[in-house]
């Protein structure tokens, strides 16, 4: 019965084999690589797994090129591809973008997991979903579990990147985040921090004030270890949340 998860963003391809498509099942493997790495897939981590999976579902941001190029490596089983479109309402989460099927699936799918998450907690409360990969991304979710909208912005890299290809000055190493920042470094290490933490707590108010409570806040993705300790509001880091919204759409769709 194991199925595959597999979480395509802009910068890395993150896997996961459960031993069945069920929140909280058991994981046998998982692993990571930089889309530049995607051809190695197969004889790198795929190659010894403990079982071949018998069924998958993706969830991808980074392009039809990109996914077809997965789908080669994963012809070394005998498993139907499959990924998740962003859709009107699916595994407990009511879409409200204008256009619902224009939302990144890795957005829906973490919202997904959020949602799980909140369910499984205790009574239903509004929820922000916050991920830090090379997009930043901001996702408010009300008690009844629906996507009231977000926010996008980039993340640090690209923040970095912007500032030294369009200054003359600001070509430095990486600084420490600091209250007042006094070298270019840290200047600039903690500007990019405040702007995406400011941006969090920025929605945090504008949920609380339309939930008329404390929402649940869960962060996950590559960066969001650097991007915690300066994070002022009560929130938890859950690595696996884009999986464990996989894994309860999955076990949604085999309900059905
Ligand atoms: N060991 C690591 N490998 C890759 N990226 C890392 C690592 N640790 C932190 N990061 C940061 O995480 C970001 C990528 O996060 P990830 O969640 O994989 O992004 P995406 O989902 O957009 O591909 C990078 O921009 C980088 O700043
Ligand atoms: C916002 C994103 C670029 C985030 O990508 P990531 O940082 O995970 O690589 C991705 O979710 C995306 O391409 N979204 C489509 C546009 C939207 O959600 O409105
Ligand atoms: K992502």
């Amino acid at each position: 019965m194991s199925f595959l998860a597999i979480d395509i963003g802009n910068t890395r391809l993150k896997w996961a084999l459960y031993a069945t498509p069920q929140p909280g099942a058991a994981l046998l493997a998982h692993g990571a690589e930089f889309l530049e790495n995607i051809e190695r897939l197969a004889e790198r981590g795929w190659q010894n797994l403990p079982q071949p999976p018998r069924t998958m579902l993706g969830c991808n941001v980074a392009g039809d090129a990109v996914r077809r190029r997965v789908e080669e490596q994963m012809e070394l089983w005998d498993v139907e591809p499959r990924w998740v479109v962003s859709s009107a309402q699916a595994g407990g989460v009511i879409n409200g973008y204008d256009h619902p099927g224009r939302l990144g699936a890795d957005r829906f799918v973490a919202q997904i997991g959020a949602r799980h998450h909140v369910l499984a907690r205790g009574p239903a409360r509004a929820c922000l979903v916050v991920m830090i990969g090379t997009a930043v991304t901001v996702d408010a979710l009300d008690a009844q579990g629906r996507f009231l909208g977000g926010l996008i912005l980039p993340g640090h890299g690209i923040m970095l990147r912007a500032l030294e290809g369009g200054t003359a000055g600001l070509r430095v190493p990486t600084g420490e985040v600091r209250e007042f920042p006094t070298n270019t470094s840290d200047a600039l290490t903690s500007g990019g921090n405040y702007a995406i933490t400011g941006a969090i707590e920025r929605m945090h108010r504008h949920l609380a004030k339309r939930a008329g409570h404390e929402p649940l806040t869960l962060m996950t993705g590559g960066a969001g270890w650097k991007v915690s300790p300066a994070l002022d509001i009560p929130h938890e880091l859950i690595e696996s949340l884009i999986f464990d919204g996989i894994l309860t759409l999955q076990s949604h769709r085999l309900a059905l």
